[in-house]
């Protein structure tokens, strides 16, 4: 067993990697969105973590908020179709997720965006992924989490009950149907003090 895995209270898998699919557990969030989730489905995700927050060229960005620059709160790196990513499990990951949801997403996956939270202050507002094709179009997006728990948390658009799932440590979501156009989705900043996680969002092609 390599030395990053050792002591490790999570996860004491030696291969880095996607388990089976077939425990993926769906739950409908209603006006045609769901998500499916699989607890602990990446093994090996703590050597992946530090895999990946070692060697990521990882990107801070600024953007425009009204009339000021403002720092993104995260770490972020996008690759694009047909680009290499940064480890072999994330690829087999990928194409797992391709081959599961052939038949009810009718494309695969082609794209990975990885961010990087390095501790509680760290987010993403509330938004969903209408760049693309989801603004218009049922798609899907699924994110595999390692590192430590962060709260993903879902509100139907136009408001009602939100939904939340700590994700972290090799666990899966995928959010399909409508859901990036009908409900939103957020990492909320935790005043609690919190590891860093990395999550790798895998979309579509033109979904972003
Ligand atoms: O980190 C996550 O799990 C969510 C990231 C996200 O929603 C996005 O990048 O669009
Ligand atoms: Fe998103």
């Amino acid at each position: 067993m390599s030395q990053v895995l050792q002591g490790s209270l999570f996860d004491q898998a030696e291969e880095i990697g996607p388990g089976p699919l077939a425990g993926v557990r769906r739950t409908v969030l209603g006006a045609g969105a769901w998500i499916d989730v699989l607890p602990g489905w990446l093994r090996g995700a703590d050597a992946l973590y530090e895999r990946l927050a070692g060697d990521v060229p990882w990107q801070a960005e600024r953007r425009q908020m009204y009339e000021r620059m403002v720092d993104v709160p995260r770490l972020l790196k996008f690759y694009g179709a047909g680009r290499e990513l940064p480890h072999p499990a994330l690829g087999a990951a990928r194409d797992a997720l391709s081959a599961h949801y052939a038949e009810e997403l009718g494309e695969p996956f082609t794209t990975a965006g990885l961010c990087f939270y390095r501790d509680g202050r760290d987010s993403v507002a509330w938004h969903g992924d209408r760049i693309g094709r989801g603004a218009r179009e049922d798609t899907m997006v699924a994110i595999v989490s390692v590192g430590a728990p962060r709260d993903l948390v879902l509100r139907p658009v136009g408001g009602g009950p939100s939904v939340r799932r700590a994700l972290g440590h090799g666990d899966l979501i995928v959010m399909g149907g409508s859901c990036q156009r009908t409900w939103e989705h957020a990492i909320p900043k935790s005043a609690r003090a919190v590891g860093p996680r990395i999550s790798v969002q895998f979309r579509p092609s033109g979904v972003r």
